[in-house]
């Protein structure tokens, strides 16, 4: 009978619904996690909330096999370590979204017309009316970080506040974005024209620390800061240092640790609650349900969908497997939507060549919108099989000295051969794109907005392309342009502000003769 822990005040439905199935349920949300752990060192299943489960834990548990988080974030999981046992780690998107999106509802209108101060302040005995003037959300500008789960169920839940919504998420699609009435924009403009922020992004090596300073300082006088994601996304000195000057009301959920005793926000939260977004007698019974019923079909059925530590090798930099997927689909962006990949070829270079299988559900990634990088590289290889796309990794040559590096080749075609091929290595803790194509000594870093141009090399092509941008008011951020002096090709990378449109690409193409002609943006 396998052994479920459950150390955590989680709604007792789980516990019931994994006992009536067979399994040998103990759930204890009273003893400390050590202890508990401890005595049941022969369990095979952790459902967890918020707990933290470090390598210690792990270590205790030798038979673990799954750890269920009931809820969205999972940052206080050791996920590599996890995934280093052979340990798969799930949690449970979206069951405590509605809970969330009400808390943010409440808290704005709570903090707009100052209720928990005017509560104190009359029943203290006063009669303080005009110190407690309000402000309304009708009609105002609201700005989401984080479109997923809460974020998009918050649009839904303002709706009768008629408020304009921007957001920000890039795995959102401009028409599902459409379809809630969302305008997708930038960071900087959601920070520059709400009257609310509200964050629902999760804690990551990419987000940790990524609302700062630069972004309070835009902020409009009096705007609201609402922090229900996690509080390691949001720097707080950058916070206390402008949160006068700005007036920026602070109303915050999260914090470092869930635990009593004072809290560093204190002297800058105008409301601060004990971690409540999910502590609703609703979304703890979803999620506990969620949990057993995940667990019981990753046993009896093997679905692992929900499974966040597949593509996650322990001693590996996310970083590479980020420009594993940078380079498939700029690579493929090369090829043109027309031309579709039957072969890859792959090199990894230095340390990377035992990562080799790690790249592969980034790279399907690359090449396939429909594949999810999350994945695990089981999933990638069984996509590439079943899309009929061949998977070459070379042996590669060392004494090339390029370091930690990997070269990733598409091939179309069966006798006429059409390819592209992109290397790239991370530098100074950034992505860097060496090569493109037979364009050595590239240097690009993957962000923003570049535009590609690949031509029969002559003077002056540069300044026609920089001429047509210029006429319409496309700012140039920077230019490289490496020369193929096998061919005589040259290739122009400029990198610009905005996104160059379809009709500007076709002018360019046309004034330069280009062979290529193409612009790409690249995913935070
Ligand atoms: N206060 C609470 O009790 C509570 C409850 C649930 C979740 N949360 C927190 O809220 C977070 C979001 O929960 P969810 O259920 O909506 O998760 P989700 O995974 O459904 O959505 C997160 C969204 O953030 C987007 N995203 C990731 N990085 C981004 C970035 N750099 N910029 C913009 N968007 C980015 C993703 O594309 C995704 O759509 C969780 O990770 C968790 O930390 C807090
Ligand atoms: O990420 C989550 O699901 C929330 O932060 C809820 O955490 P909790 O289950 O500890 O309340």
């Amino acid at each position: 009978m396998r052994k479920v822990l459950i150390p955590t005040k989680l709604d007792k439905f789980a516990a019931t619904m994994l006992s009536d199935r067979g399994y040998n349920v103990v759930l204890d949300g009273a003893t400390p996690l050590a202890d508990l752990v401890k005595a049941n060192s022969d369990a095979e299943v952790l459902i967890v909330r918020s707990e933290k489960i470090t390598p210690e834990i792990i270590d205790l548990l030798p038979q673990l096999k799954l750890i269920v988080r009931a809820g969205a974030g999972f940052n206080t999981i050791d996920i590599k370590y996890a995934r280093k046992h052979d340990i798969d780690v799930m949690n449970t998107p979206g069951a405590n979204s509605n809970a969330v999106a009400e808390e943010v509802v409440a808290m704005m209108l709570a903090a707009s017309r100052h209720l928990i101060p005017a509560d104190i302040s009359t029943r203290k005995g006063d009669w303080e009316k005009s110190k407690f003037m309000g402000r309304e959300l009708t009609g105002k500008t609201v700005g989401i970080l984080g479109l997923g789960h809460i974020g998009q169920l918050l649009v839904k839940r303002l709706a009768g506040f008629e408020m304009k919504v921007l957001g920000y998420d890039p795995m959102l699609s401009p028409a599902l974005a459409d379809k809630l009435g969302v305008e997708l924009t930038t960071v900087d403009r959601i920070f520059a024209e709400s009257d609310f922020v509200s964050l629902h992004i999760p804690e990551n090596d990419e987000t940790r620390g990524m609302v700062n300073r630069r972004l309070f300082e835009m902020m409009k006088p009096g705007a609201m800061l609402i922090n229900c994601a996690r509080a390691g996304i949001l720097n707080e000195e950058d916070l206390r240092a402008v949160k006068a000057e700005k007036k920026i009301v602070f109303c915050n959920d999260v914090y470092a640790k869930d635990a009593a005793g004072e809290k560093s926000v204190a002297d800058i939260a105008d409301i601060m609650l004990p971690h409540l977004g999910a502590n609703t007698h609703e979304a703890n019974f979803v999620a506990a349900k969620r949990a057993a019923e995940q667990t019981i079909a990753y046993f009896e059925q093997g679905i692992t969908n929900c499974v966040v530590n597949k593509a996650l090798p322990d001693g590996l930099d996310g970083k590479y497997q980020k420009l594993a997927y940078v380079l498939a689909s700029l690579t493929n962006a090369y090829l043109g939507k027309d031309n579709n990949p039957n072969r890859i070829e792959t090199s990894f270079y230095g340390e990377l060549a035992k990562y080799a299988k790690w790249m592969t559900p980034p790279i399907a990634a690359g090449i396939a919108a429909e594949f999810a990088a999350d994945q695990g590289p089981a999933d990638a290889e069984h996509f590439l099989a079943e899309t009929g796309i061949e998977l070459v990794n070379r042996e590669v040559d060392n004494t090339k000295h390029y370091g930690e590096a990997m070269s990733i080749d598409l091939f179309v075609g069966g006798n006429l051969i059409y390819k592209a091929g992109a290397r790239g290595t991370i530098t100074e803790n950034n992505l860097m794109i060496s090569r493109l194509n037979d364009f050595d000594q590239l240097y690009l870093e993957p962000s923003g907005h570049h535009l590609f141009v690949e031509y029969k090399d002559e003077p002056g092509v540069i300044g026609r392309i920089a001429g047509i941008l210029g006429e319409k008011n496309i700012n140039i951020i920077d230019i490289r342009a490496p020369q193929d002096l096998k061919s005589g090709l040259s290739l122009t990378v400029v990198k610009t502000n905005v996104e160059v449109p379809d009709m500007l690409i076709q002018k360019i193409r046309e004034a330069v003769k280009a062979s290529k002609a193409f612009q790409f943006t690249y995913l935070p």
